[in-house]
């Protein structure tokens, strides 16, 4: 039956799939936190003077560069996908996206976002974006196969886009923005230790190199995990660096509260690796990364 024949309803949820396939390739929900840190990064870096449109095209512009990154970590890990559940339904481990259908996604993605970053933003910001681009394509992803580290690598690729929103304001560094990019860093070790440990037999059976896969006893994760929960907690000191204030005061104390918090659960998971713990741990980690946003916000409101 030709494609005009097919009865609409049929044609209508056959474009809806295909549309639905093309948005997994983004992986929105971890591109959604990109273009919040990116949204904060252009408030701190300029104590709060950046124009709403730079926020926005900032974030827009890392939004597709982090797209095409996506997509192309999507094609080139398809074979290993295909081995992990959580992973062998995507749409081209699956094959219900073809490779030309994926790498055109990529292309298209990587132009409107760079030539968004270069025109209504700067070269600078062009520069970050396509380097945050490499760092987690050509070091990130192919490291997985080879050493645990590449965790490491993957946490200053995920931190990179505070420097593209950074960049884009073409502010002086200051401590909120040197301070954002350390606790992203960082709190990327106990997000992904809870991960590795809840998805330690896909990722063995896809020969990833992850803690939980060279340290079967979870022992290497959980002290990851907990090593970097801690060092969370010190972290807002380094806001003193810059000029104090009472906002300053508050929002360093509040960002190790919450620290603290997030600090509890690695160390349930310290203590023991369960499902329970793991994914508590995962819980806490996605509910912090937000959380700590509007805290760094008003650590650089603007002093009067
Ligand atoms: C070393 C770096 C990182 C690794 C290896 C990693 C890996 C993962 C994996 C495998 C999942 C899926 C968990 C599941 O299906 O249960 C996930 C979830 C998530 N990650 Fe990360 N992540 C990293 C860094 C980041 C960064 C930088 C962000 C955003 C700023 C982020 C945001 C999220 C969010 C929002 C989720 C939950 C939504 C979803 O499952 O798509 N992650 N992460
Ligand atoms: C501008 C730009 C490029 C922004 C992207 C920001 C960025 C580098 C986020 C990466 C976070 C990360 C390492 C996710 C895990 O990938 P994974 O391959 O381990 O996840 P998977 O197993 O689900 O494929």
């Amino acid at each position: 039956m030709s494609t005009s024949t097919l009865p609409l309803a049929r044609r209508r949820s056959e474009s809806l799939t295909r549309a639905l396939d093309y948005l997994e390739l983004a992986k929105p929900r971890i591109g959604l936190f990109v273009a919040l840190v990116v949204l904060a990064s252009c408030y701190v870096a300029t104590n709060g003077s950046s124009s709403l449109q730079t926020m926005i095209t900032a974030s827009l512009g890392t939004l597709l560069v982090g797209a095409s990154a996506s997509g192309m970590n999507h094609w080139l890990e398809r074979k290993l996908d295909q081995r992990m559940v959580r992973t062998a339904s995507r749409p081209v481990a699956s094959g219900r996206l073809s490779s030309f259908e994926a790498l055109s996604f990529v292309a298209v993605t990587m132009a409107v976002g760079s030539a968004l970053l270069l025109f209504t933003q700067n070269p600078a910001a062009l520069l970050w974006g396509v380097g945050t681009w490499a760092a987690y394509v050509l070091i990130y992803t192919p490291l997985k196969t080879i050493s645990s580290w590449n965790t490491w690598f993957g946490a200053v690729a995920g931190a990179m886009p505070v420097l593209i929103g950074w960049s884009a304001t073409g502010a002086e560094l200051n401590a909120p923005i040197l301070v954002l990019f350390a606790i992203l860093v960082v709190w990327q070790l106990p997000h992904f230790m809870a991960i590795a440990w809840i998805y330690r037999h896909d990722y063995e059976q896809a020969g990833h190199q992850m803690a939980t896969v060279v340290d079967k006893t979870g022992r290497l994760a959980a002290w990851q995990a907990i090593c970097f929960a801690v060092l969370l907690i010190v972290l807002p000191l380094g806001l003193f660096a810059g000029p104090s204030s009472t906002t300053v005061i508050v929002a360093a104390a509040l960002l190790a509260l919450l620290a603290v918090a997030q600090c509890w659960f690695a160390w349930r998971f310290f203590n023991i690796q369960n499902e329970q713990t793991s994914r508590r741990l995962l819980l806490a980690s996605l509910i912090y990364l937000p959380s700590t946003l509007p805290l760094i916000c008003l650590a650089a409101w603007p002093v009067v």
